[in-house]
Order: C-alpha cells, then sequence, then structure tokens
C-alpha cells in the first residue's frame, strides 16, 4: 500500500511553501490555445480519433507530437518508463522500434502489459493507451531498421543500450566501427532492433480546459474490432 509522505512539505527539509514549491505552484498549465472537443462527433474507432488529433497537431506546430511514453514493468511488476518514438498506428495499434536485450525489450518479454502516453501542452491534450506490446516480425522489424538514418542504424548496431560504459572514447571507437560496417554493407540490420506493436485494451483522448472540466473519452476495446465508448469524470 501507498505511504503517505509526511507534513505539508514532502522532501522534509524545506518550509512549508519553500522556493521549489513556490517555483513550480507559479508555472502556468493550459496556457496554450485550448481546441474545442465535443465527445458526441468523435468516431467511432480510436484510431480515426489519433489521427484526427495528430494532423491538428502537426498543423498548429505542436513539437514533437509523435514523442510518447512507454511504460512497462519487469516480471517482479517494477514499472519503468521513458520516452520513445511512435513510429506508426493503425487497426493493430501503436507501434515503437527498440533494441529487445534493451531494459524495455526484456520487460516486455517477461510481462507484454504496457502503456504509451503523450502530452501535447500546446492545446492541452493528452492521449493514454494500454495493452499488450508484441514484436513484429523479423522482415518487419528490418524495414524499421534500413529506413533509419546512417547514425540511427550505427548506434543500434553498437547494441547494449543502457548498460553501462567504460569511456565515451570507447564507445566512440564502436560507433565509428559501427558506421564503417553500416557504409560496407548497406542492407545490414541490428539482429535485436524490433519494432512492437502495443494491442490497446483501451485508448482515452483527454482535453484539458482551464476551468479544469477537461474532457475525457474513452475507447475500450469490445472484440473484433468494435469499441464502447464512455465519457470519464475528469
Ligand atoms: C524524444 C526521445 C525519443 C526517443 N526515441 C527512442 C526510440 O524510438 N527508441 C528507443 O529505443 N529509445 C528512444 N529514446 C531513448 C529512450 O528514452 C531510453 O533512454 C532508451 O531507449 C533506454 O530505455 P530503457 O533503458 O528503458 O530500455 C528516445 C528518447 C527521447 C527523449
Amino acid at each position: 500500500m501507498a505511504r503517505e509522505s509526511g507534513g505539508a512539505s514532502a522532501q522534509g527539509g524545506g518550509a512549508v511553501g519553500g522556493p521549489m514549491r513556490e517555483r513550480l505552484r507559479t508555472i502556468p498549465v493550459f496556457a496554450g490555445e485550448v481546441p474545442a472537443f465535443d465527445p458526441d462527433t468523435a468516431p467511432d474507432d480510436p484510431v480515426e480519433l489519433f489521427t484526427q488529433w495528430l494532423d491538428h497537431a502537426l498543423r498548429v506546430g505542436v513539437p514533437e507530437p509523435h514523442v510518447m511514453n512507454l511504460a512497462t514493468a519487469d516480471a517482479a511488476n517494477r514499472v519503468a518508463s521513458r520516452f520513445l518514438i511512435l513510429k506508426d498506428a493503425g487497426p493493430h495499434g501503436w507501434s515503437f522500434a527498440t533494441g529487445s536485450a534493451s531494459p524495455k525489450g526484456r520487460d516486455l518479454d517477461a510481462n507484454p502489459h504496457a502503456a504509451l502516453a503523450c502530452y501535447w501542452p500546446r492545446v492541452g491534450r493528452q492521449i493514454r493507451i494500454a495493452g499488450t506490446a508484441a514484436p513484429e516480425s523479423r522482415r518487419t522489424s528490418a524495414a524499421d531498421f534500413l529506413a533509419r538514418s546512417p547514425d540511427a542504424r550505427a548506434e543500434a548496431l553498437v547494441g547494449g543500450q543502457s548498460a553501462p560504459m567504460d569511456s565515451v572514447q570507447e564507445h566512440e571507437r564502436e560507433l565509428s566501427a559501427a558506421r564503417e560496417r553500416i557504409a560496407a554493407d548497406p542492407s545490414l540490420v541490428a539482429p535485436e532492433w524490433t519494432l512492437y506493436t502495443l494491442r490497446p485494451d483501451y485508448v482515452e483522448f483527454w482535453q484539458g480546459s482551464r476551468d479544469r472540466n477537461h474532457v475525457r473519452l474513452r475507447y475500450t476495446a469490445a472484440g473484433e474490432g468494435r469499441w464502447q465508448r464512455a465519457l470519464l469524470r475528469p
């Protein structure tokens, strides 16, 4: 069970209303142009709504709207999260790519339950997706790898993501060796590189509002490509 932190200052040492708390309290939120979102006119399919929201985000200049947070948990239920790039979204789910031997790859191997989330401050929109992630075929993963820039391919070819390294110089030597291998053989694919697709149990669209009367629409998978929709309390 979660324990409450004692007292008004969670950090213990600081006085109530100490400098950090004050600084955080003064930062505005939902300060951008918050668009209207009428859930009654939302499409039946969450992928369609995601596409509409992404197109809108791109039109109004939301920076990097394809960056999402991925949360995973290992076999012992220890949770970790990190940001990554969304590679695709369609009827099969939301796809992202990474090395299968990275901590997140190992988490997904032990426990396929995962969640994605993004927040677009310029429009006060959050999207949350949760379900199970599975690797795509080697062929599909290889195609994703080969579509990456030579630098990105070289980094993945070195591998060992998130492992401690002895020195920056040693890593740079490994990286230039990987760049040479790629230059000599442009069809080279890092064996660990994997495209995963998260098949959602639910997808939630969250439209922030300055008066905190946020609009939340959740699509829950109802089998055979059908979705049940529900409004959620803000
Ligand atoms: C904006 C952004 C995009 C990223 N995109 C990816 C990505 O597509 N794939 C990836 O493996 N790591 C990506 N990373 C790095 C991850 O956040 C993370 O540091 C790395 O994958 C190691 O995670 P892990 O130790 O949990 O496996 C990105 C980081 C940022 C900040």
